[in-house]
Order: structure tokens, then C-alpha cells, then sequence
């Protein structure tokens, strides 16, 4: 089974709470995603490669180290782009291939509407999407970046509800998920609880 590795620290349920509250603007709630996605994308980038680099300092030669890995970013459209500018500005050189899924409200299932891949996969992709509540919408993502022929995998959300969690994990066992938290569960509607609400209608400012 892949690993989950749920973020335990100050920062991230300092934050997380901003935003959840209701009350947060989405001016508020965009830089609140960024946060967190640079909290996470400290963890998910612990066991990245190095190779050495040969530099001077203003003071002498030295060998620094840099990452030698080709980083490949998916967001899932809408929501996953809220979490992309974080990444890059930690990764300023990977690469941002884009999928678009919806969830079709009344079968949950995931629609896709968008798919921009190059002719060879990074050597490790990292999927953004801030919600995994059935994991619909991530399992498809995750199949189709295996068809590209990806084979470092790696799931970054800000919250999840056990229930996605278990599938993106049964289906993809190979996959580690690292998630900021892990809430109660989902809703009729298959909304996460307690949440935050429409992610991607909160980024975007599109709440009716
Ligand atoms: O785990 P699932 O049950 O598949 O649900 C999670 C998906 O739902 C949300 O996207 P949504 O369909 O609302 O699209 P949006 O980002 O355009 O708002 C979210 O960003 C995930 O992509
Ligand atoms: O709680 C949820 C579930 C799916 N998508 C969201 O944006 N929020
Ligand atoms: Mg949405």
C-alpha cells in the first residue's frame, strides 16, 4: 500500500483553519493555498536526488548541490492551479502539464475536459488538487499520467477524506499521498467533512 503521510505541525493547522472558516475571502483563502502548498511540497521533496554542482562563492570554489531530477507539476483544473505557483516558486524550473477534470454533480463521477501532456513524462510527477474526497478525480488523473508513462508518482492535497484516500490507495498502490489533513469523512453530496467547502469556486471567486 502507498504511504500516507498526513502533515503534523503547528504551521499547517494554524493554517488550515484560516481556511476552512467560512468567513475567509478569497483573496484570503488563495494565499492561505499557498501556504500550505509550500509546507507540503517541503515534505514530498524530501528524498529528491542531488548531483553536484561547481560553483564559487565570492570567497572560494566549492560544490554545491542541486536537484538533478526532471519535476513535472499536474494541477487539476480548477482547484489544483491554486497550489502551482507555490510549487514553482520552490521548482522555478519544472515543468506544468495540466489535466482538467469536473465532478458530474449528480454520479460524482470524474469528467475530463482537458489533457496537456508532452511526448515524454518527467521524471517525477507531482499531482496538485487541495481535495480528494471520493478519489474519483484523482485515480483518473493517476491513469492517465501512467499511460504517459510516468512512473514516480506523487499525490499533494490539502484535504482528504478517508474514503478517497482508501481508493486512490487501492488503485494505485504505488502512489504516496501527502495531505495536510485528514477529515471525518463525506457528506451525501460527497463533500468533505468538516471541510472547507467548493475549493475551487473559493480560489476563483465563483460561489453563486
Ligand atoms: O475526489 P473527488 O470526489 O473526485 O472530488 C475531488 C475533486 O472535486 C474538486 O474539483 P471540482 O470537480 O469541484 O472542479 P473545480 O476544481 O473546477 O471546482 C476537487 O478540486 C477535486 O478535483
Ligand atoms: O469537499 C469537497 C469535495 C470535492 N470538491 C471540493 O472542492 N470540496
Ligand atoms: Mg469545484
Amino acid at each position: 500500500m502507498g504511504t500516507v503521510t498526513e502533515l503534523n505541525h503547528p504551521l499547517v493547522q494554524h493554517h488550515l483553519t484560516h481556511l476552512r472558516d467560512s468567513r475567509t475571502s478569497p483573496h484570503i483563502f488563495r494565499a492561505q493555498v499557498r501556504r500550505l502548498a509550500i509546507l507540503l511540497a517541503e515534505q514530498v521533496c524530501r528524498d529528491l536526488p542531488l548531483k553536484t554542482k561547481q560553483i564559487e562563492t565570492p570567497l572560494e570554489p566549492m560544490d554545491g548541490k542541486v536537484l538533478s531530477s526532471r519535476i513535472g507539476l499536474v494541477p487539476i483544473l480548477r482547484a489544483g492551479l491554486g497550489m502551482t505557483d507555490a510549487l514553482l516558486d520552490l521548482l522555478p524550473t519544472a515543468e506544468v502539464w495540466h489535466l482538467g477534470f469536473y465532478r458530474d454533480e449528480e454520479t460524482l463521477q470524474p469528467v475530463e475536459y482537458y489533457q496537456k501532456f508532452s511526448s515524454s513524462p518527467p521524471d517525477v510527477v507531482f499531482v496538485l488538487d487541495p481535495m480528494l474526497a471520493t478519489g474519483g478525480s484523482a485515480s483518473e488523473s493517476i491513469n492517465m499520467i501512467k499511460k504517459w508513462g510516468a512512473s514516480d508518482i506523487r499525490m499533494l492535497s490539502i484535504i482528504a477524506a478517508p474514503e478517497g484516500i482508501a481508493r486512490v490507495r487501492k488503485k494505485h498502490p504505488d502512489v504516496p499521498i501527502f495531505v495536510c489533513g485528514i477529515d471525518r469523512g463525506l457528506n451525501n453530496a460527497a463533500y468533505i467533512l468538516p471541510g472547507l467547502g467548493d475549493a475551487g469556486d473559493r480560489i476563483f471567486n465563483t460561489l453563486s
